[in-house]
């Protein structure tokens, strides 16, 4: 049997047809089954991935084993995981929750910081046929965390010394304490342990900015241990996250949350970026008059030619109906602004981070009282008695208040995820220790397979036509700066 750590395995049969739903909206990850299942190129791939446990990694995960792989998997992030996806994950498509036959998963809705990297630590312990321990050869992460235990457990083997962090020592975060705290046990074990781990990987994929940017950082440190493909710098992921993602949540996070009309009401979105420029065509779509707030005079151009006003929060918060922070920056909304609002404004965060929305400077102000209405709603009341209604307490609140992006979305950024993976698994001696972007005519190819999915028929350029702009009839279409 296999092994796993998960919620409850009683929720599967849920799971498994949500999963069966989503696969329905999923055509990149179904094609690619399709195209790879004769050559099953990731046979002998041990994959441990290190991705929220939701219903569409669920798909992804699935699609990997389809391709010949074995996976282990962790969510990274201790709320994200969807248990009955989770479940439906290690009892698989095949297996009862009695016998399951499907996935080893450890993760669930609600994990300590502990729990979290017990999880992870649990991705490295594959046994081969003969049974013996044996780490993964391919990681797929999200935000880096899988990553950063392989590399910090290495460096840590090189001195033979885990550090222990002085008490008083207010700099290291409780989180790092833990990680020293896993390697030290992990160390005590087998002291070359994240070495061999480290000698068996051909490779990381990494799905979102924060990981990247890490990688980016450890590359130029010399410090990357095996070669990385930046999937979050896709086309078909990036721009297809933020701004088709978001057009599609922020009304559905807003609906479930407030149920208020959007038409006829003024929206201030602050940023014009991918995830903005989805979050206004999403609201003006509704029926709402909408400012723009930006800093980049080019989005800022941009949302002007589209029609829309474009003008400073603070100038405008108190015609507000609806506030939208989308800027990937921190500090846009003080508590002294949200004090000058509409009664019972809706403000609510689909940027990057949480920090767009003073949240700890909103509960410290004078005489401000909490109101939870349901959760991930409250309303805040300030002393003059007007109120602010605040989704997800300032966090992400596609998340909080909806259920991310929708599966079809994912489909792209996974279908760049799985094609990563047999790239690097299958062409690993091609690449060095760095951080590589997928090749344009792959992200091609999985807009591709979604432009058929929902019935697009592609023009074909002549020889002529091709060779007049300078490209190949099949593609690569643009050059490699293009901007979308
Ligand atoms: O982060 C994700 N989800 C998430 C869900 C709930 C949640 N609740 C939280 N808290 C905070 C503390 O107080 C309690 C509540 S944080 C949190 C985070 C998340 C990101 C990308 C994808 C990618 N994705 C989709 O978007 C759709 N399918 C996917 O795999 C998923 C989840």
């Amino acid at each position: 049997g296999i092994d796993f750590a998960v919620a409850d395995l009683g929720l599967a049969e849920f799971g498994r047809k949500e999963i069966r739903l989503a696969e329905h909206e999923m055509p990149g990850l179904m094609e690619l089954r399709r195209e790879y299942a004769e050559a099953r190129p990731l046979h002998g791939a041990r994959v441990a991935g290190s991705l929220h446990m939701t219903v569409q990694t669920a798909v992804l995960i699935e699609t990997l084993v389809s391709l010949g792989a074995d996976v282990r998997w962790v969510s990274c992030n201790i709320f994200s995981t969807q248990d009955h996806a989770a479940a439906a994950t290690v009892v698989g498509p095949h297996g009862t929750a009695e016998e399951p036959k499907g996935v080893p998963v450890f993760a669930w809705k609600g994990e300590t910081l502990e729990e979290y990297w017990w999880c992870t630590e649990q991705l490295f312990k594959f046994t081969d046929e003969a049974g013996n321990v044996v780490g993964p050869n391919m990681i797929l992460d999200d935000g880096g965390d899988a990553t950063l235990l392989v590399h910090k457990g290495v460096e840590f083997e090189k001195t033979g010394v885990v550090p222990t962090v002085e008490d008083e020592d207010l700099t290291v975060s409780d989180e790092y304490r833990i990680v020293l705290d896993t390697l030290r046990r992990s160390l005590a074990e087998d002291p070359k342990r994240w070495t061999t781990v480290a000698s068996d990987v051909r490779g990381v994929t990494e799905e979102t900015t924060t990981g990247v940017h890490r990688l980016y950082q450890l590359a130029e440190q010399g410090l990357l241990l095996f070669p990385a493909i930046n999937v979050n710098d896709s086309v078909t992921k990036s721009k297809f996250d933020n701004k088709y993602g978001i057009r599609h949540s922020l009304i559905d996070g807003l609906n479930r949350g407030t149920d208020v009309l959007i038409g006829g009401k003024v929206a201030v979105v602050c940023g014009y970026g991918d995830t903005g420029k989805g979050s206004v065509e999403a609201l003006a779509g509704q029926g709402a008059r909408v400012i723009v707030a930006e800093a980049d005079p080019i989005c800022a151009l941009q949302a002007l030619l589209e029609g829309h006003q474009v003008a400073r929060l603070e100038d405008v918060i108190g015609q507000a109906d609806i506030i939208i922070t989308a800027t990937g920056n921190k500090d846009i909304v003080s508590a002294d602004l949200m004090s000058r609002t509409k009664h019972q404004a809706i403000i609510a965060n689909v940027g990057h981070f949480d920090n767009e929305i003073d949240m700890a400077g909103l509960g410290r102000y004078p005489g401000i009282r909490r109101l939870n209405i349901k959760p991930q709603v409250d309303e805040w009341v300030f002393p003059d008695g007007h109120s602010i209604i605040v989704l997800s307490e300032g966090r992400l609140m596609n998340l909080g208040n909806a259920t991310g992006h929708p599966s079809f979305v994912m489909s792209n950024s996974f279908a760049n995820q799985v094609i990563a993976q047999v790239e690097l698994f299958t062409k690993h001696e091609e690449y060095n220790k760095d951080v590589y972007r997928l090749p344009k005519i792959l992200d091609e190819k999985v807009a591709r397979i979604h432009v058929q999915a929902l019935g697009g028929e592609l023009t074909k350029l002549t020889k002529d036509q091709a060779e007049y702009i300078g490209v190949d009839v099949e593609g690569p279409f643009k050059p490699e700066h293009y901007r979308y």
